[in-house]
């Protein structure tokens, strides 16, 4: 027994054989919900989420890809129940123009830019912000659809510039610094900040979309703990141990671990 598929059914979405058979690999989280939440019974849940592609539909236009008020109003139910982050790609400031939401903390360009709650051994940063650099984010607009010679232009040109390197989304190119960060290192930060570093009995549960999740979803698996859940609508390459497939699952995930 699990949590209700509710939105595919409404939506009358079928499912593939392909991803059928991917899915005994990764199971359905509102599925196996009961049997997760048997795991995580005792253990202190810290809920980790994507923006794009997991609290908000993808859109054509980034600019426009709002979260549901249900979505928002479930969100700040379960941050009030358990410490909850947002590690997105976004600036943070967008992420947080998005979210609207003072209960949640917020990573921003991959984790490089992040808003938490602060330890000690990091009492001389300022604001509880922690700013390694801010993105030069480029979003690609529907009509410019030759994304191979953009790419070629964007590898001549770091080829002159190796401080820098580029990583790609949904018709998306982002040029950042070539340091060791990403969405698993914000995760690792955030456990820590929380007081969770070295802990046993804390269960974080990642929620996420794309390609730069992967980082946080090996970071759960190398320490054995939590559970990594991707959400795709169709089979992918993927660490996640389970999936969601749309937005609309992630809400009703959220709204069991509230009910
Ligand atoms: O880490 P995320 O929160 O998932 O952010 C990843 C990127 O999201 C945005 O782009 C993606 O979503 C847009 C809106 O749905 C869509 O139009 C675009 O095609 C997607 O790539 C954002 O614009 C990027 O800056 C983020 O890196």
């Amino acid at each position: 027994m699990g949590l209700a598929r509710l939105s595919s059914i409404e939506d009358g979405n079928d499912f593939s054989i392909e991803y059928a058979s991917w899915l005994v690999e990764h199971p359905c989280a509102l599925e196996k919900f009961e049997e997760m939440m048997k795991i995580a019974k005792g253990k202190k849940i810290v809920i980790f989420l994507d923006y794009d592609g997991t609290l908000s539909d993808i859109v054509p236009n980034p600019e426009e890809a709002f979260m549901t008020d249900k979505m928002r109003m479930v969100l700040g139910e379960v941050a009030n129940r358990f410490p909850t982050a947002i590690i997105s790609g976004r600036k943070r400031e967008r992420v947080q123009y998005f979210v609207q939401l003072k209960n949640v903390y917020y990573a921003g360009s991959h984790g490089l830019d992040i808003e938490a709650p602060l330890d000690s051994t990091n009492s001389n940063e300022k604001d509880n912000k922690v700013v390694f650099y801010q993105p030069a984010i480029e979003f690609l607009p529907e009509k410019q659809k030759d994304f191979g010679t953009v790419e070629n232009i964007i590898s001549v040109v770091l080829k002159e510039h190796p401080n820098f390197r580029v990583s790609t989304g949904i018709k998306v190119f982002e040029i950042g610094p070539n340091i060791e960060w990403n969405k698993g290192h914000a995760l690792e930060y955030f456990l820590e900040n929380l007081g969770f570093g070295n802990s046993d009995d804390v269960l974080p549960i990642y929620i996420g979309d794309d390609r730069t999740d992967e980082d946080a979803f090996k970071v759960l698996l190398k320490r054995g703990q939590g559970f990594p859940i991707v959400v795709t609508a169709t089979p992918k390459d993927t660490k996640a141990l389970y999936s969601l497939r749309e937005p609309k699952e992630v809400m009703e995930f959220l709204l069991g671990l509230v009910a």
